[in-house]
């Protein structure tokens, strides 16, 4: 099988992530795209971020009718900082004759170098980076391959729409009562205001 793993916080999930999980799924030709919420991302310590439990679940509400997408508690049940090794590993383990692929955005690839043990990470996962609106891809994936000239199979680009959302600008835009229908899944705007998540969140 050929298994994409996807990593965030998804502080909420948005329909940036879904186009990111869905064109990878496809571009790569993967069986199964894996969504990991992160308990703590490691470079953004001290950070609020919503509960672990309510970001799980509105992966599964966003997910639900997506069969090839699944996703995984495994980082919120640890405590500490998520580093992205220990959770390749694992997958790893569970699924040792699987491709596996790490599908990042690239506000993300351009900050892999700062990640924990990024060798080992392309030893076991080939890097699926897909463009962001105001970032620099190319770059970003020439440094990257300078830096780690060995692993020159290790990452590949994939194209999606740009699409200039990210979850701090939804919650924003939740604080204020302001529209986030269609940038949003439905079920997720619905979950979000019968918890009220982000009635308070301007200044995370
Ligand atoms: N609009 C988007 N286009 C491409 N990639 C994206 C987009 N939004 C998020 N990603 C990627 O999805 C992964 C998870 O992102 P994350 O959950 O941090 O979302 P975010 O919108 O960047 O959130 P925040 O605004 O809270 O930092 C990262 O690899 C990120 O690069
Ligand atoms: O492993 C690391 O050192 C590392 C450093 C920074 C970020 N990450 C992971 O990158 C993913 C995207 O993080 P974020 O906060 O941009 O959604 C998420 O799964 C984080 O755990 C991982």
């Amino acid at each position: 099988m050929r298994l994409g793993i996807f990593g965030g916080t998804f502080d909420p999930i948005h329909i940036g992530h879904l186009v990111v999980a869905q064109v990878a799924l496809e571009e790569a030709g993967l069986d199964r795209v894996l969504f990991v919420p992160a308990g703590v991302n490691p470079l953004k310590v001290g950070r609020t971020v919503t509960d672990g439990s309510h970001r799980l679940k509105m992966v599964e509400l966003a997910i639900a009718d997506s069969p090839q997408f699944g996703v995984t508690s495994w980082e919120l049940d640890r405590p500490g900082p998520s580093f992205t090794v220990d959770t390749v590993e694992h997958i790893r383990e569970q699924h040792p004759d699987d491709e596996l692929f790490l599908i990042i955005g690239a506000d993300n690839l351009r900050l892999l170098p700062k990640w924990k043990s990024v060798e080992r990470i392309l030893e076991q996962a080939t890097l699926l980076a897909l463009n962001r609106p105001g970032e620099d891809l190319k770059t970003s994936c020439q440094m990257v391959l300078a830096l780690y000239p060995h692993i020159n199979e290790s990452v590949r680009i994939v194209d999606m729409p740009g699409l200039d959302i990210s979850s701090t600008w939804l919650r924003d835009r939740l604080c204020h009562n302001l529209s986030v229908k269609h940038l949003l899944p439905a079920e997720v705007i619905r979950y979000s205001e019968e918890n009220k998540l982000y009635d308070d969140s301007v200044s995370q």
